[in-house]
């Protein structure tokens, strides 16, 4: 094991909602190193996005809350950081880019004056000094005429021009972990290469850790070392990429493979969609979430929970057939 700086240990995260305890994040471990990056995968509503909003606590106001596990960032324990460590922690220690820029830049503010303001905030430099490291970091993300750009509002760029410059933020405070949510869903097929290899630079010179959100698994393969796939609020099978790939474990993982397009595929057939659809987050109980869902279940799989297993080194999964006797074995073709 390299040098963590992202240890997350049995995170549950429940939504209080009018209509009951939905259980987003219930039970989910791992770890990221420094200057790696980990995918999660999963289907919508898997709980993706409320485990990235737990390790910066931005959760739902009044329905949002952590409730078990541990969250360690370079460290420290995130869990007991008070107000004042936790803006230093998300400015600085951690960025997030969301999937809608306009999520993240202030409509009536210029992109310029909202860098300055940041930089100022999270590190010791006068406002001229801010102000140069602003145009730096706009160069960097290949924005056109940096200095005129400073004083542009956000609604006078494209959507893939706001994510590099929400990249160009992160890379002027310098974090040690960029957690992507679906960083490229909104923006057009060739602007999200360029953005995916903005981040992928930007991780290469400032060895930073990425946590990469996305139901892509061909952004998987290209940009990460270790992927974790979610299954409504828990973890299926976590493991490296490439062995996500050659040796899938989970019938819920083929199932994601088995909908990716491939080249290889002459036919142009439709892809294999996963018949059914997850459960609701407020019912989930005592049995494998995906058992309803699972061609290959077993009578265990309705009525217990399956532990996730490390089923060869550094690879884990949770399911009661993988880890049992009757374990099946299938190809993969990528
Ligand atoms: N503010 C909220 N209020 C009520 N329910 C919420 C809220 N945010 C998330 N949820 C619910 O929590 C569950 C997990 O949501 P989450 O956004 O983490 O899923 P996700 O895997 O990131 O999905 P997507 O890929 O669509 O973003 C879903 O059932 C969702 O409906």
């Amino acid at each position: 094991m390299g040098d963590v700086i992202l240890r997350v240990n049995d995170l549950k995260t429940y939504l209080f909602l009018a209509s009951g305890t939905a259980k987003a994040v219930d039970g989910v471990s791992f770890t990221l190193e420094r200057g790696k990056t980990m995918g999660i995968v999963g289907e919508s509503g898997s709980g993706k996005s409320v485990t990235a909003s737990s390790i910066i606590r931005l959760l739902p106001r009044n329905t949002g809350r952590i409730v078990g596990g541990e969250i360690e960032f370079d460290g420290r324990n995130v869990l007991r950081l008070d107000k004042k460590e936790l803006m230093e922690y998300r400015g600085r220690d951690v960025s997030m880019i969301f999937q809608d820029p306009m999520t993240s830049l202030d409509p009536v503010f210029k992109i310029g004056d909202q860098m300055v303001e940041m930089i100022l905030a999270h590190q010791e430099v006068t406002k001229d000094e801010a102000r140069n490291i602003a145009i730096d970091a706009l160069k960097k993300v290949g924005i056109p005429n940096p200095e005129s750009r400073m004083n542009s509002y956000p609604y006078e760029l494209s959507g893939g021009m706001c994510q590099r410059v929400i990249i160009a933020m992160a890379i002027s405070s310098k974090p040690k972990l960029v957690i992507a949510d679906e960083p490229t869903t909104a923006l057009d097929v060739t602007v999200q290469a360029q953005v995916l290899d903005l981040l992928k630079e930007m991780q290469k010179h400032q060895d930073t850790a990425i946590l990469l959100i996305t139901h892509n698994l061909g952004v998987v393969w290209d940009m990460c070392d270790t992927v974790m796939v979610m299954y409504a609020g828990k973890t299926v099978e976590y493991t490296t990429a490439k062995r996500l790939y050659a040796e899938p474990q989970h019938p819920y993982t083929w199932g994601l493979l088995d909908s990716m397009p491939k080249l290889s595929d002459e036919s142009k057939s439709h892809l294999a969609a996963i018949p059914g659809t997850p459960p609701d987050l407020r019912l989930t109980g005592e049995c494998c979430n995906f058992h309803n869902r699972c061609p290959y279940a077993l009578d265990v799989c309705s009525n217990k929970v399956p532990e996730l297993i490390e089923v060869s080194d550094g690879h884990f999964v949770a399911c009661h057939r993988q880890t049992g006797k009757e374990k099946l074995t299938r190809e993969v073709k990528i």
